[in-house]
């Protein structure tokens, strides 16, 4: 399996820039799952990768050698890249293991060996019951299966999975979640996953890529992203709570960071000596009748063993777990503990200064 790193990579369409200096490294063997809203540059990037596309600058490499820029460009069949797409791809005359052989005729491949592999790459996928069906007697989940095993056959140096779950439903969803975990732990593939699923982001990957406008926000473990966000976009787009405006106090220790958060004075988590804004996960709340800060219950929903809190606070929204169901419009105390302090790159911080986060 192969090593992908990006450098400087940028794609322009009609002087619009769809990727903006994307310099990332992804490690061999690693899941890696691109997230950000729509049109952010999630699909060019991965068609950039599979030699669907030139770039305008930058290079892409795969294992340290160059497969586009610096005037070389490897086209998509000699790069040796397997490719999943939610449109599954397959050809509907063939069967089940015709389609699975398919990229080893291509190559040539000895009758016997091709037979072994397909056999293998069809148990891995867990398809040999299906092997002679044809793909319109197949689900949408059994289908995208015979698309990854199609993938997986011809050991390719990198898998590239562009939104393989959007056509299906959501029971389906989660149990091919669990077929690519596990056919990434099997195969030890370098995968690159393009989602705008952050469940499926968080719950797959080694390391997520968060994307806007063509850039990397943030290019972390999903434990990371969630609890120290580099950004208001991140924390504001992967998990659940509020990014709300801080105010330096002055006083740290070893740390953690003093800060005016919502009127209050609060302890703080942080990477930088000058935070714009706090992240507060709705684990990070305790609503308990002593806490100074009052809040107004705006909504209430059970998730399952708990209660989901809409609470407004000085005029901002936080969110919160609380073991009973509460009443809307009831008033609550707030305490804040475990959170996360960052400088927003769009603001500029002076001690003694409140901001706000448009
Ligand atoms: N062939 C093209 N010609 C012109 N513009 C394009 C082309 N392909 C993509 N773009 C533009 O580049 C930007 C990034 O598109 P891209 O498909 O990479 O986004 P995405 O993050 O995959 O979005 P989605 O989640 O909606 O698929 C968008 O503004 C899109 O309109």
């Amino acid at each position: 399996m192969a090593e992908l790193s990006f450098s400087k990579l940028t794609k322009t369409f009609d002087d619009a820039p769809a990727l903006n200096d994307i310099n990332a490294q992804i490690r061999s063997g690693e899941f890696v799952a691109l997230l950000g809203p729509s049109g952010c540059g999630k699909t060019t990037l991965l068609r950039l990768t599979a030699g669907f596309e030139q770039p305008s600058e930058g290079e892409i490499r795969v294992d340290g050698e160059i497969v586009a820029g610096a005037g070389r460009f490897v086209p998509p069949e000699a790069r040796e890249i397997g490719i999943v797409f939610q449109s599954y791809a397959l050809w509907p005359h063939k069967t089940v293991r015709a389609n699975v052989s398919y990229p080893l005729e291509v190559r040539r491949l000895p009758r016997d060996q091709r037979q072994k592999r397909v056999a293998e790459a069809l148990a891995l996928t867990g398809l040999t019951a299906y092997a002679d069906r044809m793909p319109s007697q197949l689900s949408g989940g059994q289908r995208q299966r015979v698309a990854l095993a199609r993938c997986l056959v011809f050991e390719p140096r990198a898998v590239l999975l562009d939104e393989p779950l959007a056509n299906l439903d959501l029971a389906l969803r989660a149990s091919m979640q669990d077929v690519f975990a596990m056919f990434h732990r099997r195969t030890g593939a370098t995968m690159l996953y393009v989602t705008h699923d952050q469940g499926e982001a968080l719950a797959l990957a080694d390391r997520v890529a968060v994307m806007e406008s063509g850039r990397i926000r943030q290019f972390a473990a999903p434990e990371i992203l969630y609890r120290e966000p580099a950004d208001c976009f991140v924390a504001g787009f992967v998990g659940d709570g509020a990014v709300v405006s801080a105010r330096l106090t002055g006083r740290a220790d070893d740390h953690r960071l003093l800060l005016n958060v919502l009127g209050q004075q609060v302890w703080s988590r942080s990477a930088t000596a000058m935070p714009s804004h706090v992240s507060i996960r709705p684990e990070a709340i305790t609503i308990s009748n002593d806490a100074a800060l009052r809040a107004r219950v705006t909504n209430c929903t059970y998730l399952g063993g708990r209660f989901r809190l809409t609470l407004d606070a000085a005029g901002e929204t936080l969110v919160a777990f609380a073991p009973r169901r509460a009443a809307i419009g009831e008033v609550v105390g707030v305490a804040m503990d475990d959170i996360w302090a960052f400088r927003d790159p769009a603001h500029e911080v002076r001690l003694g200064e409140t901001l706000t986060y448009a």
